[in-house]
C-alpha cells in the first residue's frame, strides 16, 4: 500500500476526488431495469430457475459480460431477460437495484423498464406493474432513493412491441403513479427511428417525456430523426452527435440533455477508447452533459465510477464534478420543488466538502 504522507500529489487528489464522488448526492437518468441485476441479484435469480445458461460464478459472469459488439451485448441481455419470470422476480430486482442507487448516493433515478419482454414472457401485466410499484414505495421508504419509471420499446422487436408499450404505459387502469417517460432502446441499426412516431405521439398525449436511445450505434441523423419524429427531449446516448456540428448546436441551442454512458459505450464497442469519447466535444459545443451508467454490472461499472471517468476526460474538480451532477437534476423529470431541493443537497455538500 502506497504511504500517504509521500504519495505524490496528483494521486492524493484523485483519491479526495473519488471520495467526493462517492458521498455526492446525485441524480441517475439512464439506467436500465435488468441491465442493473448485480451479480449478486443474478445469482438469486440463477438458484430459483437453475436451467438458465447465465453463470452464477462472479468470474464466469465477469467474463460472460465481456461483448463483442452491440449484438452479442443485446443477446447477453436478454438471456438475463429470461431469468425474470414472476412477480416476486419484477420485484426483487427492483428493490436491489434501488439498494445499489441508493449505497451510491443516488437520490432520484430514471429507470428504463421494459414491460414488453415481462409481459410477453407470461407476467401479468397487472401483477408487473404491482410488483415494480411496491418495490418503487418500499425502496423509497428504506433507502430515500426516489424512483421513476421510463418505459421503452424494444425497437428491434418491431411495432407489436410497440403497441403493447404504449398500451401498457397508457392504459389508466395499468399505467404505473411511478411512470415518467416514454423510451426506445435495443439495436439502432435497422431500426429507423421514424416508424415509432404514432406511438410517442400517444405517448407523449398521455402526459409522458419523450427520452428515446439515439446515435449510440448509428450515425447523427438517427438524433435528428428522435429529435424531429419522436419528439425526443433528452437524447440516450447521442455518442454520434459530435459528428454533426449542426446537431451539436442546436442540442446545445435547445437545451436539449445527452444522456452520457462513457464506459458502456466502450463496452458495447461503439467507441474505441475512453479517450476518444466525444464527451469533451459536447461539453465545449455547450450541450447540457448529464453523466450516467446505462447497464452498470454488465459493463463493469457504477454510476460514481461513470462521474470519475467524466472528471478524468473533462478534467474536471470537485465544483466541476458538482456542476455535472446539478446538470442530472435540470435534465431530470423532477418536478421544481424537487429539483430545486436536490440541487441545494448538491451545493451544501459540496460547500462543507470544501471548507473542511
Ligand atoms: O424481450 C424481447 O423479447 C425482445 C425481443 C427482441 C428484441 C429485444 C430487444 O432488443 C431488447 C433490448 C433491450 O436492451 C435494453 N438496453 C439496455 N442497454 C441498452 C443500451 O445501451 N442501448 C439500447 N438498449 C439497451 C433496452 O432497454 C431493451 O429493452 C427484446
Ligand atoms: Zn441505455
Amino acid at each position: 500500500m502506497t504511504d500517504q504522507s509521500t504519495a505524490p500529489a496528483a494521486d492524493r487528489a484523485a483519491r479526495d476526488l473519488h471520495a467526493f464522488i462517492a458521498a455526492l448526492p446525485k441524480a441517475e437518468l439512464h439506467v436500465h431495469h435488468v441491465g442493473s441485476a448485480s451479480p449478486r441479484i443474478v445469482a438469486e435469480l440463477a438458484a430459483r430457475h437453475p436451467d438458465s445458461k447465465v453463470p452464477t460464478d462472479p468470474e464466469a459472469l465477469a467474463d460472460y459480460f465481456t461483448f463483442t459488439d452491440f449484438a452479442h451485448f443485446i443477446e447477453v441481455y436478454l438471456s438475463v431477460v429470461d431469468l425474470i419470470r414472476t412477480p416476486e422476480d419484477v420485484r426483487l430486482l427492483t428493490y436491489e437495484v434501488a439498494r445499489e442507487l441508493a449505497r451510491q448516493q443516488v437520490r432520484y433515478a430514471e429507470l428504463t423498464v421494459t414491460p414488453y419482454s415481462s409481459t410477453r414472457r407470461g407476467i401479468d401485466a397487472r401483477a408487473f406493474m404491482d410488483a415494480i410499484e411496491d418495490a418503487r414505495k418500499a425502496a423509497e421508504a428504506d433507502f430515500g432513493t426516489i424512483l421513476r419509471w421510463c418505459f421503452d420499446i424494444p425497437g428491434e422487436a418491431g411495432l407489436e412491441a410497440a403497441e403493447e408499450t404504449v398500451r401498457l404505459a397508457t392504459d389508466d387502469r395499468l399505467r404505473p403513479e411511478g411512470l415518467v417517460s416514454f423510451g426506445l432502446g435495443g439495436p439502432e441499426i435497422g431500426v429507423p427511428r421514424p416508424q415509432f412516431k404514432p406511438y410517442f405521439d400517444r405517448a407523449i398525449a398521455a402526459g409522458l417525456r419523450s427520452v428515446p436511445h439515439a446515435g449510440e450505434t448509428t450515425g447523427p441523423q438517427t438524433v435528428w430523426d428522435a429529435l424531429t419524429h419522436l419528439r425526443a427531449e433528452r437524447i440516450g446516448h447521442g455518442t454520434s452527435s459530435a459528428q454533426d456540428p449542426k446537431l451539436l448546436a442546436h442540442l446545445a441551442e435547445h437545451r436539449i440533455p445527452l444522456e452520457v454512458c462513457p464506459t458502456s459505450n466502450i463496452a458495447t464497442r461503439a467507441v474505441r477508447t475512453l479517450d476518444e469519447h466525444p464527451i469533451k466535444e459536447f461539453a465545449a459545443a455547450g450541450v447540457l452533459v448529464t453523466v450516467n451508467s446505462d447497464d452498470p454490472p454488465m459493463f463493469g461499472t457504477d454510476l460514481n465510477n461513470e462521474y470519475a471517468v467524466a472528471a478524468r476526460l473533462l478534467d474536471l474538480d470537485e465544483r466541476g464534478v458538482a456542476e455535472l451532477a446539478k446538470n442530472a437534476v435540470e435534465a431530470s423529470f423532477l418536478d421544481a420543488a424537487g429539483k430545486a431541493r436536490l440541487a441545494e443537497e448538491i451545493d451544501t455538500y459540496t460547500a462543507r466538502w470544501l471548507a473542511a
